[in-house]
């Protein structure tokens, strides 16, 4: 990476805006006053502080939720550690835009706008086992590229990725920050074999033993072993934090450009909500590595921002009932006896 650019990134990611305080302090008066036992809606009124803290506002909106797929695709396929052929990358943001996929519904019955990213579909990354995934003038420009990719002031940042071959590499990114072997951090992903498996984990054994002494740095480790939809998430979630927008993180793959953030500087990521915990095997760890637990858990194992959105959906409802409950005041109801 050039000198100026990594230390743009390296000074986004140390230096971040806190969360407003006063805010949730605001929110929680607010909550109080409203028709139900005090902490009644539990996970429910914790969504609306954090949106109006990472918002920087006691009356946060959702009026233009975006949510952001990053597409890319991978040379490590090459080795058969995907149940899915790399076609299917281009073939899936098709059908985002056509309304034909998981993430579409979701967001045209829940008004999220969705945008798909693609990022050189035609030009997979080098295969980490011999070769770094990207060089670092590459990496840069596509962490730079997620960073523009969010213009237009969503109020809320959803982050999910397309591309066959990702979770290998995901993988490897959290074998490299947070230690362990393939064993520890592969999954089935689209749901590979018992062969597959074994090549998955060959397959980051081998990136890990070929860039053995480069892997200090977290974004020398994403350059090496990452790919670019983790690079554009990495981007968009750092841009997002210094315009005030909070984000919600998906599964297992888009968890790991939130750990390139987290191994630079740990609050760097305080903006970012854990939508759910995948049923990608490692996904449970990654979490525990950072010390994050996720809102929800029901079994998703899909990516594509799919449990990114529908945190969401909970974080709608959730500020819909803040803003319209009534008090006990405005509805006559008798408050708890003094
Ligand atoms: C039809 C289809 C739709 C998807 N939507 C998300 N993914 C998910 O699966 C891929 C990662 O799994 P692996 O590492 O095993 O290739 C990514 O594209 C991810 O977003 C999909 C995968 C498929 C096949
Ligand atoms: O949790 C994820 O992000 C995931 C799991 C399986 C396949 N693709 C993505």
């Amino acid at each position: 990476m050039s000198a100026a650019a990594y230390a743009d990134i390296v000074d986004l990611l140390a230096v971040v805006p806190e969360g407003d305080e006063a805010a949730v302090e605001a929110i929680r008066a607010r909550e109080a006053t409203l028709t139900k036992p005090r902490g009644s809606l539990g996970k429910l009124e914790e969504l609306v502080e954090f949106l109006g803290r990472w918002q920087g506002t006691s009356e946060p909106t959702l009026e233009n939720p975006m949510v952001a797929i990053f597409a890319g695709n991978h040379g490590v396929t090459e080795q058969g550690v995907s149940a899915f052929p790399r076609e299917v990358t281009a073939q899936m943001v098709a059908n985002f835009t056509n309304g034909g996929a998981a993430i579409s519904q979701i967001c045209a019955l829940h008004e999220l706008n969705l945008r798909v990213f693609e990022l050189a579909l035609q030009l997979p990354t080098g295969d980490i086992t011999r070769a770094p995934a990207m060089d670092d003038k590459m990496c840069a420009a596509t962490i730079a590229y997620g960073m523009e990719a969010i213009a237009g002031k969503p109020d809320l940042l959803c982050l999910g990725e397309m591309g066959i071959g990702n979770t290998t590499v995901a993988a490897a990114v959290f074998a490299a920050l947070f230690g362990g072997k393939g064993a520890d951090w592969v999954g089935r992903g689209t749901g590979i074999d018992d062969m597959g498996l074994s090549r998955k984990v060959a397959a980051v054994d081998n990136a890990l033993t070929f860039h053995a002494g480069h892997l200090e740095d977290p974004l020398e480790v994403l350059a090496r072993v990452g790919g670019r939809e983790i690079a554009a998430m990495l981007g968009a979630l750092v841009a997002a934090r210094h315009q005030h927008i909070p984000v919600i993180i998906d599964g297992f793959v888009a968890t790991a450009a939130a750990a390139v953030a987290y191994a630079v500087n740990p609050a760097a990521i305080d903006h970012c909500l854990f939508a759910h915990v995948s049923a990608e095997s490692a996904h449970a760890r990654a979490l525990k590595a950072m010390d994050k637990k996720a809102l929800l858990d029901l079994g998703l194992r899909l990516g594509e921002g799919s449990g990114a959105a529908m945190g969401a959906v909970l974080v709608k409802t959730a500020l819909h009932l803040h803003n319209n409950m009534a008090t006990f005041t405005e509805a006559a109801v008798s408050d708890k006896a003094q």
